[in-house]
């Protein structure tokens, strides 16, 4: 059985003027560890909220651990983890109260479901008489995720659970993650962050409300169908135009601290024929090297197919 079925979903705003999502159909398989990846604005948000029934959508049919979004709107709230992308503790509530507020409200008690908890919980347990407001990022995030699980749900939903956290906390998430997902959870997250789509089984990459490509990370990686190129000289940003002018160059941008570059044609000499391109431009001090593409690569290309 599917744990998530997104069918044919359609959302606008403002009397129709803003289309957020933009007929997309997708499925998570039950325990599976999936990924939204996509920019601001994407529509991620409006999905979460379309499948926690907070939202309705203008069109489309979507279920949750096999209960129709609308139909069965009480059901999900009981069986799904909600986790958004802001707002979800109370801020003048202790970590302890946080917690057996959510507990609470779900009918529940900390106690029943402390096993789901416990790995987590235990790193924040020093800190349960805190404040939630006065949490560092990293740890309210881990009281975020506990309170979303104290009911033991069937899907956890995460909406960009990672934005705004420090790299170690970010690590220790996706690692809390995998350890959940062991326990039989159903995972759909949302994040902006590319790299972190490499973490997920299966991804959706996003944009502009449309689904571009929805595949595991290797695969999508696989289809990429260009030689990709790093490039550098001793003038980078007059590298990236003239590489982009020149006529037998498909696509050039910048990453980190090289250019990433296609050709339009396949070649077997293409780094051949991009030195010769740097050289007749006057640059010095170049470095060009085949690489392997990415994630961001993938997106990159797909974005601009989608124009
Ligand atoms: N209540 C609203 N009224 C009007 N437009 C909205 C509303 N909510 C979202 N939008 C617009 O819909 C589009 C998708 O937004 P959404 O929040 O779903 O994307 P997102 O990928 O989650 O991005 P973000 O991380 O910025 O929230 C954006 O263009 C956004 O400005």
């Amino acid at each position: 059985m599917n744990a998530v079925t997104v069918k044919n979903i359609t959302k606008t705003y403002d009397k129709g003027k803003v289309l957020a999502v933009d007929n997309i159909s997708f499925e998570v398989k039950e325990g599976e560890l999936f990924g939204l990846i996509g920019p601001d604005g994407a529509g991620k948000t409006s999905i979460f909220r379309i499948l926690t029934t907070l939202l309705l959508a203008d069109k489309g049919e979507a279920s949750v651990a096999g209960f129709d979004v609308i139909k069965d709107y009480q059901s999900i709230r009981n069986n799904v983890g909600y986790m958004p992308g802001k707002f979800s503790l109370y801020q003048d509530l202790t970590v302890a109260e946080n917690l057996s507020f959510f507990a609470t409200v779900f009918g529940t008690t900390i106690e029943a479901n402390y096993d789901l908890i416990k790995d987590i919980y235990d790193q924040i347990k020093p800190f349960s008489n805190r404040r939630a407001g006065k949490l560092s990022g990293g740890m309210k995030q881990k009281l975020a995720l506990c309170c979303a699980l104290i009911h033991k749900p069937l899907v956890l939903l995460l909406d960009e659970p990672t934005t705004g956290v420090d790299v170690v906390s970010r690590k220790e998430f996706w690692e809390m993650l995998k350890t959940l997902k062991k326990q039989g959870i159903t995972i759909l997250v949302s994040t902006p962050y590319m790299d972190e789509a490499n973490l997920c089984e299966r991804i959706a990459l996003l944009q502009k409300g449309k689904i571009m490509s929805v595949d595991t990370p290797e695969n999508i990686i696989k289809a990429f169908p260009y030689t990709l190129y790093g490039a550098k000289s001793d003038q980078i940003y007059k590298l990236l135009n003239d590489l982009r002018l020149n006529g037998q160059v498909e696509s050039c941008y910048a990453f980190g601290e090289f250019l990433h570059v296609t050709l339009k044609e396949k070649q077997e000499n293409g780094k051949k024929i991009l030195r010769v391109i740097a050289e007749q431009n006057g640059h010095s001090n170049i470095w060009i090297e085949e690489i392997k593409p990415g994630i961001e690569d993938s997106f990159i290309l797909l974005s601009g197919e989608q124009g």
